[in-house]
C-alpha cells in the first residue's frame, strides 16, 4: 500500500458513531442537506427507508431538509410508496426532458443533480434492509464539520443476506472486479474498503463539476474522477458498521461486472493508459439451458454511456 494511502486510511476514516446529531447539527449553519435515493423496482423497502429519514433527521432534527426519490423507470408501485412515506418523487426521463434519454442507475444520480437543492447530497441506495439514520448521519460528519472534504464514502461489512452463517460474503463484483482494478491501476483508491458502496455523500457543486457514467459504471467513475478533481485528501470514508441490501443474480452481477470494466477501460483511454483506441465488444454472451436441456446463448447488452458535468449544460428552456 502507498505511504500516502496508509495516511489516508489513518486519516480520512471515522466511525458513524463519531459523528453526533448535536455536533452535526451545530456544524450545519444554513447549509442545506439533501437526501437522494435512486429507485428501479424498489416497493418492498424503498417505504421504510424515506419514513426512517423523514421522521429521525427532518421531523425530529432539522438535519436533513429534502428527500428525493428518482424513479428509474420503475414498473412497480415505487413512485407511490415512495411519496406515501414522504419523498418528493421525480421520473428520471422527465428530469431534463429536453435531453436525449439516459439510462440506469448512473442516469438517476446524474438527474438527481438538477432537482436537488442541497449544498449537500447524499445518495442511498434504496434496497437497503435494515436501514439505519445513522448511514446518512455518518455520512454527513466529515463535511458538515470539515469543508477541506468534498466527498465521502460508506464502507461496511457486507452479509450475504441469505447465506448460511456469517459469511460476509457480498459486495461479490467489488471483490473480484472492482477492488483488483483499482489496486492495478488507481493505487491512490486503494484505501477504499468499499469503492462500490451505494451510500455516499459530496457537495452539490462539486458533484456538478464531473461527468456521470450511466449504469452500474457511476460508483467507480465518480472515485476516479474525483481523485482527479479534488485529490485524495478531499476524499473520506465511514464506517458504518454494517449494511444489507437485495441482492441481484450472479448474471444480471456479470453485466455490472463487465460496465465496471468497460468504465476502467474508458478511464484508462482517457489518460492515455491503453494501447490502440481501447474499443471493446459490448456484448456479454452468457448460458442458459434450453427446454431441450441444451446450452442457449443469452447475449446480454453492457454498453455504457456518460453524462457531462451537470454544470456544463445550458439551463433547460421553458
Ligand atoms: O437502472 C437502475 C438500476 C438500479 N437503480 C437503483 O440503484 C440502487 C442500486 O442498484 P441495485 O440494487 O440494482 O445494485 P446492487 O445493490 O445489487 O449492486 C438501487 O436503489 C436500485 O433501485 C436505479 O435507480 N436504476
Ligand atoms: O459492491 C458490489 O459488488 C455490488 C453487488 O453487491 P452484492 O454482491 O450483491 O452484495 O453492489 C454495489 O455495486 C454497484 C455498482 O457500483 C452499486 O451501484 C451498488 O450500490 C452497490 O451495492
Amino acid at each position: 500500500m502507498l505511504a500516502e494511502v496508509r495516511t489516508w486510511l489513518d486519516q480520512r476514516t471515522s466511525r458513524a458513531e463519531d459523528w453526533d446529531i448535536g455536533t452535526l447539527l451545530r456544524a450545519k449553519r444554513g447549509q442545506r442537506v439533501s437526501v437522494v435515493l435512486p429507485a428501479r423496482n424498489e416497493s418492498a423497502t424503498v417505504g421504510a427507508i424515506v419514513a426512517a429519514i423523514r421522521t429521525a433527521l427532518r421531523e425530529a432534527v432539522p438535519l436533513v431538509d429534502e428527500i428525493i426519490v428518482i424513479d428509474s423507470r420503475s414498473t412497480d408501485d415505487t413512485a407511490r410508496v415512495a411519496a406515501e412515506a414522504g419523498a418528493a418523487v421525480f421520473h428520471q426521463d422527465q428530469v431534463r426532458a429536453d435531453l436525449p434519454l439516459g439510462s440506469g442507475k448512473g442516469e438517476a444520480l446524474w438527474k438527481s443533480l438538477f432537482v436537488a437543492t442541497g449544498d449537500i447530497i447524499v445518495f442511498v441506495d434504496a434496497d437497503l434492509i435494515g436501514f439505519s439514520p445513522s448511514y446518512v448521519t455518518g455520512l454527513l460528519g466529515p463535511l458538515l464539520t470539515d469543508p477541506a472534504v468534498a466527498y465521502v464514502k460508506a464502507c461496511y461489512d457486507r452479509p450475504l443476506t441469505g447465506s448460511e452463517g456469517p459469511a460476509l460474503d457480498g459486495g461479490r463484483v467489488t471483490e473480484l472486479v472492482a477492488r483488483p482494478l483499482l489496486n492495478q491501476y488507481w493505487p491512490r483508491l486503494a484505501g477504499f474498503v468499499q469503492p462500490l458502496s451505494g451510500e455516499y455523500a459530496g457537495r452539490g457543486d462539486v458533484l456538478r463539476q464531473v461527468p456521470f457514467m450511466s449504469h452500474y459504471g457511476v460508483e467507480l467513475a465518480l472515485l476516479i474522477d474525483l481523485l482527479e478533481q479534488v485529490g485524495l485528501d478531499a476524499l473520506a470514508q465511514v464506517d458504518l458498521g454494517l449494511r444489507e441490501h437485495t441482492h441481484q443474480s450472479t448474471a444480471d452481477l456479470g453485466v455490472m461486472a463487465a460496465q465496471i470494466q468497460h468504465t476502467a477501460r474508458i478511464r484508462l483511454a482517457r489518460s492515455g493508459r491503453l494501447a490502440g483506441d481501447g474499443a471493446a465488444s459490448t456484448e456479454l454472451v452468457q448460458y442458459t439451458r434450453g427446454a431441450t436441456g441444451r446450452y442457449r446463448p443469452l447475449p446480454r447488452d453492457t454498453a455504457i454511456s456518460e453524462r457531462p458535468p451537470a454544470a456544463s449544460l445550458q439551463p433547460q428552456l421553458v
